[in-house]
């Protein structure tokens, strides 16, 4: 009906007419028809134009925000690097130091740089701990002419510009997914930082020229089950209580593959329960001081039958000493090019005090240096990758690193529970906020 309509109007019925009138108006049509058409047609080609110039502004809003938002890259980001990697004394090394706002990355950048060594640290700033306390210790560092670029070990790219921009004659790796109870909430974070990570660190040593020698990160829980004391470097480390320590093991393989192949020279450091000033939160030594001092109880582990865990705690300024001669000993690495021209060196050692403390102990002496008795709950430990002791057999590194810890656990602890009083603002009658 409302077809038949507009037929109608467009096409008057009166006869004679009819033709002229339906030819004029055929042609008006095919007019209106046409110009309706390339109007349309300018109009999208307007759209397309449009389209076009809004893309490629957003593309260039985003290439511009990322490189003024990029936490690397940039002439003044490389001068940065360069300056805080170059070497101000005689023989000196350039390091790279990743996990460097890190506690024992922290003061081995320092002590580096202490003796004129050029430094520069790579560290991504997770939140496993109070990522604000790694800021004071990157500020820490700034402060000593340290400068600690904000990234991860997984980024190739980044790595290969700090290789580009600086030929690095060590590098220290530190960065890693530490903690060994952690590993039940969080598996993958163990798998992303110590595996894939390692690997793709170790891709970029491979690559860079020179190489650098590379000294890393290992741990005593690699010793897992082991019940023969103290543990040695020749015993068997095959049955991992944690996966963090099937990580670690995993990179004493992975570093051993890429020596063998590429030439790199590799020092992996077995650490004992490491622990002083500006250490990790995580660990029993700092929340136990952080419970005690706010009135709230600490639980203390036991083994199933009945006897007190006990660790080789090692103190951070040993553990430094220890790391710095692995720096200084390390031969050069033999490779370029993907391939090596001779073997290169590979060395393990273990880095504790040698004198295992039980955990009791260690909430004794804590509570002597607090002034502050600790509400205790004794529970059993639970079976989430704990071992029941560590010691450490540290005659190859005394051989070999010429490392010799010096600092007991009475005296290590004054030092740390200093530096948290102090850093925590907590006056000196202990127990009150300043
Ligand atoms: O030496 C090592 O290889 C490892 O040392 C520490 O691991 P851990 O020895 O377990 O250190 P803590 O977490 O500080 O625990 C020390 C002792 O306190 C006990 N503990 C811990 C926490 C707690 O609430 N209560 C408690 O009794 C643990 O069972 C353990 O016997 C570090 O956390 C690891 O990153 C490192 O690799």
């Amino acid at each position: 009906m409302m077809m038949r309509v507009l037929e109608d109007e467009l096409f008057p019925s009166t006869p004679g007419k009819v033709k002229i009138e339906r030819t004029h108006a055929a042609n008006r049509q095919l007019h209106r028809c046409f110009a309706s058409t390339s109007t349309l047609f300018l109009w999208a080609l307007l759209l397309i134009a449009l389209t076009a110039s809004y893309l490629s502004f957003q593309s260039f809003v985003d290439t511009s925000s990322r490189y003024f938002t990029a936490s690397w890259g940039g002439l003044h980001w490389e001068r940065q690097i360069r300056s805080s990697a170059a070497v101000r004394r005689e023989d000196g090394i350039a390091v790279l130091v990743t996990g460097a706002a890190g506690f024992v990355g922290t003061h081995v950048s320092l002590a580096l740089r202490r003796r004129g060594d050029g430094v520069v640290g790579l560290d991504n700033f997770n939140a496993y701990y109070d990522p604000s306390l790694k800021k004071a210790r990157k500020a820490l560092l700034a402060s000593h002419g340290v400068f600690v670029v904000e990234g991860d070990v997984n980024d190739a790219r980044l790595l290969a510009k700090l290789f580009d921009t600086v030929p690095f004659t060590h590098v220290m790796h530190l960065a890693a997914q530490a903690g060994v109870r952690y590993a039940i909430e969080n598996p993958a974070s163990y798998v992303h930082s110590n595996v894939a990570g390692l690997v793709t660190l170790l891709e970029a040593c491979k690559s860079a020229d020179p190489q650098p020698s590379v000294v890393w990160a290992s741990s005593s829980s690699v010793y897992g089950l082991n019940d023969k004391v103290p543990f040695s470097e020749l015993d068997g480390t095959d049955r991992p209580a944690s996966l963090y320590a099937a990580t670690k093991k995993a990179g004493e393989e992975i570093t051993h593959c890429y020596n063998h192949i590429y030439g790199l020279s590799i020092t992996g450091l077995r650490f004992f329960t490491v622990y002083g000033p500006w250490g990790r939160p995580d660990m029993a030594y700092f929340s136990f001081t952080r419970n005690i001092l706010q009135g709230k109880p600490i639980t203390v582990f036991r083994g199933r039958d009945g006897t007190d865990l006990a660790r080789d705690f090692t103190y951070i300024d040993d553990v430094v000493k220890g790391c710095i001669a692995a720096l200084d000993t390390a031969e050069a690495s033999t490779g370029s090019g993907g391939r090596k021209r001779s073997p290169a060196q590979y060395r393990i050692y273990n880095l504790g005090n040698t004198s295992p403390v039980t955990v009791p102990a260690l909430v004794g002496i804590l509570e002597r240096h607090l002034k502050v008795k600790a509400k205790k709950n004794v529970v059993e430990m639970p079976g989430n990758g704990d071992v029941p002791f560590t010691h450490a057999n540290i005659s190859l590194a005394r051989a070999e690193l010429g490392y010799k810890p010096t600092t007991n656990l009475e005296t290590g602890l004054k030092k740390f529970v200093k530096w948290y009083l102090s850093y925590y603002g907590y006056s000196r009658r202990v127990g009150s906020k300043s």
